[in-house]
């Protein structure tokens, strides 16, 4: 560790591919995390991102593959390998902290240490140092239930990083803080995972949290790995609709039906003009393509021919105020979530059943070779 405890030399990165399951479900993962970089797990509601994180703490034995370290095997099934919860360097923080809530902030900072067989006394002075790193050292004597949220969660990471870990694993870490104090506390806890040296791992649903926290997303879905990237490739060419939706993005996937024109074919009925960002279209190739719900534009009357090149009609399904705007669905060919403003809303007085006109310029919709 770097600035957050004591040092160690051996921590390097995480090296898995994870075959684990309960019940029918089956998880088939394979991961590398480097030295010092933060993996963020995302994934829908039953996606796999627990299994993953218990096979990675030893709570659940992996079916097949393996687990490594920092160069040390923890699960090989196929050698009959499997080294428990216990014995794994692994600094771990749940959603609800688990704090233990009859020992000071010190000694659950120094519990780690003396569950290792740390003197009690080495372990107190490891403890004040992490707690002194992270700005804690007011909160020593203190016991949870007289600790705000944001300072739960930071003793929970402080306990985590005092336990000289190989690996820290993070359970959805924010989302039991309200609103403002998970806003301060993100970039806190960014820095403190990016000075850590080893390989960090944090599931979340939070689709922020994820781009804010990580050096790189890992998105899961129904138990297999649905895209990789750094947060801004899976910002910009979500390769699922689900990572699509989170992103705030409408996604089309298609064929390209003339490549010279950018004309795609979707999949589920309706034509688009693309543009492409990266490699050239290819005649019959296929394509995912995106469109922010902030470059479509929605009229009440048919368009005048002059109009942009993607038109289309539809109709309302449904509207929904975000913070500083409305994001109107309509169903259509294709279906699409259009963005106004709530001036633009009064004007329009949209009601569900309404047929409207939408218009998209062919450079506003960016295609990409669907893998
Ligand atoms: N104890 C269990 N026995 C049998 N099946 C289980 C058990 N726990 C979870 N599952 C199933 O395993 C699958 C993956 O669950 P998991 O908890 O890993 O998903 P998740 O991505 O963490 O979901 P969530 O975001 O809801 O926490 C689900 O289909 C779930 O129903």
């Amino acid at each position: 560790m770097t600035g957050t405890g004591p040092s160690s030399s051996t921590v390097e990165g995480l090296d898995a591919e994870v075959v684990a399951g309960r019940g029918d479900f089956e998880l088939r993962a394979a991961l590398t995390v480097g030295p010092g970089e933060v993996l963020a797990v995302l994934g829908p509601n039953g996606a796999g991102k627990t299994t993953l994180l218990r096979s990675l703490a030893g709570l659940l034995a992996l079916r097949e593959g393996h687990i490594t370290v920092g160069g040390t095997r923890w699960d090989a099934p196929a050698d009959g390998l499997f080294v428990p919860a216990t014995d794994r360097r692994v600094g771990l923080v749940f959603q609800d902290y688990r704090l233990f809530p009859h020992l000071s902030v010190l000694d659950n900072v120094a519990f780690a240490a003396r569950a290792r067989g740390a003197r009690r006394r080495v372990a107190r002075t490891g403890a004040h140092e992490v707690l002194g790193l992270l700005g804690l050292a007011d909160l020593a004597a203190r016991r949870p239930d007289r600790l705000s949220g944001g300072q739960a969660q930071r003793v929970a990471l402080a306990r985590a990083l005092a336990s000289d870990p190989a690996l820290v694993l993070l359970d959805e870490p924010l989302a039991a803080l309200d609103a403002r104090t998970r806003l301060e506390i993100r970039t806190e806890l960014r820095r403190r995972l990016t000075a850590f040296a080893g390989p960090s791992v944090v599931v979340t649903h939070d689709p922020l949290e994820a781009l804010v926290l990580a050096d790189r997303i890992l998105v899961l879905e129904g138990g297999r790995i649905a895209q990789t990237g750094t947060p801004a490739e899976v910002a910009r060419r979500p390769a699922t609709e689900y990572v699509a939706r989170l992103m705030g993005l409408n996604l089309y996937r298609g064929r390209t039906a003339d490549a010279a024109t950018g004309r795609v074919e979707l999949e589920n009925g309706g034509t688009l003009f693309v543009t492409t960002s990266g490699e050239p279209l290819v005649d019959g190739g296929r394509v995912l393509a995106v469109l922010s719900p902030a470059a479509i534009s929605l009229h009440l009357a048919e368009l005048p021919d002059s109009s942009p090149r993607n038109v289309w009609t539809g109709t309302v399904a449904g509207v929904e105020l975000l913070t500083d705007r409305v994001r109107v669905a309509v169903t259509g060919l294709p279906d699409a979530l259009v963005d106004v403003t709530t001036a633009a809303l009064a004007d329009l007085r949209l009601t569900p059943g309404q047929q409207v006109w939408l218009s998209a310029k062919a450079n506003e919709v960016t295609a990409y070779t669907a893998s």
